[in-house]
């Protein structure tokens, strides 16, 4: 993207059926994050006109002349109607409705699909097809719900590379909500949705490294938490204790000692001590508990400070030979252990 990605600020209000509160930087493809529940699609609903809400900009507007295009999960596509005349509906009935219907899916590379329903469309396709009908209004906001919700994992990180390469080309902002992290890694802009409220945003390479609460970093995959104090501060190395354990830490902001805090990292940078052949500044004794296969992967469930998984190769797994009640000396590097606001 040569470009730098459209920009919107989005305020928004809600009181019912969730309560939502919130200040949000639309750029380029944008993606919110939140759980089940959080109110992703009550917040879409609201921008859309669907739900009563204060919102700017276009609030003031009745819902069939804001300049939004709206994309529902599943796409709401009429099942009876061909490709043109799903893109077709929001144009208004003149001649040219079939040609202008055309053209937009042109846009989008379906052309001659036009004549195809909907269920003669793979996942992929019908996403298309309903972003030329949301583009048939002239959008000045493109909004998404779940959008890999209905892809299947082989062609999804195509569809999606070929969705975003479109919003960036038409030039228009793009919110789309999901609670899948591998999304949001795609997106030029990403937000934390919680309680009503944005808990973080930034761009993914930044939220992705350092997450801010525990619930950004549950989200974003992170499965070990572990709370303590700060020790001591020497340079950028932070010494962090709690019962039985020490750990150092990488930190550039300085924390006052004695300050609680929590320690978090990904299953993936636990690793075996003896198999490593790393140097292990910061060792934890866990006991082993269970193990599940996760395709190649090995997810092992741990008893030490805290409840932890690490994360092995099937090869790993099977050579270290490990089986439930066993004790293992595990290590976590300094760089991998991120710091939350306790
Ligand atoms: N029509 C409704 N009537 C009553 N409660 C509702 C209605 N729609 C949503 N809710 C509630 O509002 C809250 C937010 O729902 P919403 O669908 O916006 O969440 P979400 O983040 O999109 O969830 P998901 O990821 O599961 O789709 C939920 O607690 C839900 O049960």
């Amino acid at each position: 993207m040569n470009q730098a990605p459209a920009t919107l600020g989005l305020r928004c209000q809600l009181k019912q059926p969730v309560a939502l509160d919130l200040h949000l930087q639309i750029r380029g493809f944008t993606v919110l994050l939140g759980v089940s529940g959080a109110g992703k699609t009550s917040l879409l609903q609201a921008i859309a006109g669907l739900l009563p809400a204060r919102v700017s900009p276009f609030g003031d507007l009745p819902v069939e002349q804001r300049p939004i295009g709206y994309l529902p999960q599943g796409y709401a596509l009429f099942p009876h109607l061909r490709a043109w005349e799903n893109v077709a509906f929001p144009l208004p009935r003149s001649a040219r409705r079939h040609t202008e219907a055309l053209a937009l899916l042109q846009r989008v590379g379906l052309k001659e699909l036009a004549e195809r329903f909907p269920s003669e469309l793979s996942g992929g396709q019908k996403q298309r097809v309903a972003l030329a009908r949301a583009l048939a209004r002239k959008p000045q906001l493109l909004l998404l719900d779940e959008p890999t919700s209905a892809l299947d994992m082989a062609t999804r990180d195509e569809v999606l590379d070929e969705l975003i390469q479109e919003v960036h080309a038409f030039g228009i902002p793009l919110l789309a909500v999901s609670h899948d992290p591998h999304l949001a890694m795609l997106a030029d802009h990403m937000a934390i949705l919680r309680e009503g409220r944005i808990i973080q945003e930034g761009p993914p390479v930044e939220v992705f490294a350092r997450p801010q609460h525990q619930a950004t970093a549950h989200l974003l995959g992170f499965r070990n938490f572990l709370s303590g104090r700060i020790e001591a501060q020497e340079n950028a190395i932070l010494r962090i204790a709690g019962a039985g354990w020490q750990l150092q830490a990488e930190s550039s902001s300085a924390l006052p000692v004695g300050s609680p805090v929590q320690l978090t990292w990904r299953a993936e940078d636990l690793f075996l001590e003896e198999k490593s052949g790393l140097p292990c500044p910061n060792r934890l004794l866990v006991r082993v508990r269970a193990g599940r296969a996760e395709g190649l992967s090995t997810r092992i469930y741990l008893e030490g400070p805290a409840p932890l998984e690490m994360l092995l190769s099937r090869q790993q797994a099977e050579a270290a030979q490990i089986t439930p009640g066993s004790s293992l000396k595990v290590c976590i590097q300094p760089r991998h252990l991120q710091i939350l606001v306790a």
